[in-house]
């Protein structure tokens, strides 16, 4: 993907400028501040945006560049964001009998036992929950088999226990289906609990790409920078924050500037990386 467009944010123009690889199976997590481009990047693959330059390509198969310009509905792409329709009038499971291009039977069954909603098939979406909606809502996604499934926020408007019950449905889903997934979250315990990659936003730009772990370390860990190496002790000096540190080597080598990962305990401080 090599997505440009030029947005108008309240402040001016945003130029967004966005190239990543999406491997397919991967789940990708898109975080960054609002305001940055992540729902557009989305729309845009999605084809409900057009950009201005760049291409989209998915699983060997180009979706947009300056001659091609792919109808949504035939990219394959399912897209759930917050407060995600359901349709009224229908049942839980007439709902995702709709959405089933082919009636799968079988893959309705497998849905709704996957998302436990076996007891809730004859309910309407009014009868439903925040939370038993929204597993709805990601099932009916999952019955169109979509080759690209688009995230955006989905669980932003549950508590945190709900979100937590989600979090585990939707890595079932990961593991059963297996589809290749973007997810739009602010919530770093979701980007390490479902992506495999992350990539971080700031400004219409893309300011980090890889383990959601090295952009979130866990509680606990400390970034210092290296000052100084002293070979004859086997020692460094780093500075964390406003002080200065001596912490053993253990026959590492390192050099001035390098900022490393640090945490404290009971023995003194130990290097991670
Ligand atoms: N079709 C469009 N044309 C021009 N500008 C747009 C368009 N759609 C959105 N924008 C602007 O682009 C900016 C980025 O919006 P976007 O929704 O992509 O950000 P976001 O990172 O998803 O933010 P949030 O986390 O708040 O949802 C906003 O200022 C918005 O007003």
């Amino acid at each position: 993907m090599d997505i440009h467009k030029r947005l108008r944010a309240a402040t001016g123009p945003l130029d967004l400028s966005v190239a990543f690889e999406l491997a397919v199976g991967e789940t990708l997590g898109l975080y960054g501040p609002s305001g940055v481009g992540k729902t557009s990047t989305l729309r845009m693959i999605a084809g409900l945006l057009r950009p201005d330059g760049g291409q989209i390509s998915f699983a060997g198969e180009r979706w947009f560049d300056e001659k091609t310009n792919l109808a949504p509905g035939k990219r394959g792409v399912g897209f759930v964001f917050q407060g995600y329709a359901l349709f009224p009038h229908l049942t839980v499971l007439e709902n995702l009998r709709y959405a089933s291009r082919d009636k799968d039977a079988r893959l309705i069954d497998e849905l709704l036992e996957s998302f436990q909603l076996g007891q809730l098939a004859d309910r309407r979406p009014t009868q439903l929950s925040g939370g038993q909606a929204q597993r709805v809502a990601l099932a009916r996604t999952l019955v169109q088999r979509p080759r690209l499934m688009l995230l955006d926020e989905p669980l932003n408007a549950l508590d945190t226990e709900l979100r937590q019950e989600m979090q585990s449905y939707l890595l079932e889903a990961k593991s059963r289906f297996g589809i290749t997934t973007i997810l739009i979250t602010h919530d770093p315990t979701e980007l390490k609990t479902l992506a495999d990659r992350v990539l971080v936003l700031g400004e219409g730009q893309v300011i980090f790409d890889g383990l959601p772990g090295d952009y979130f370390p866990p509680a606990g860990v400390l970034s210092a920078e290296v000052i100084s190496i002293n070979v004859d002790k086997n020692e460094l000096t780093l500075r964390l924050g406003n002080d200065l540190l001596r912490v053993p080597s253990a026959g590492r080598s390192f050099f001035p500037g390098q900022r490393i990962a640090i945490v404290f305990t009971e023995s003194g401080v130990s290097i991670l990386r």
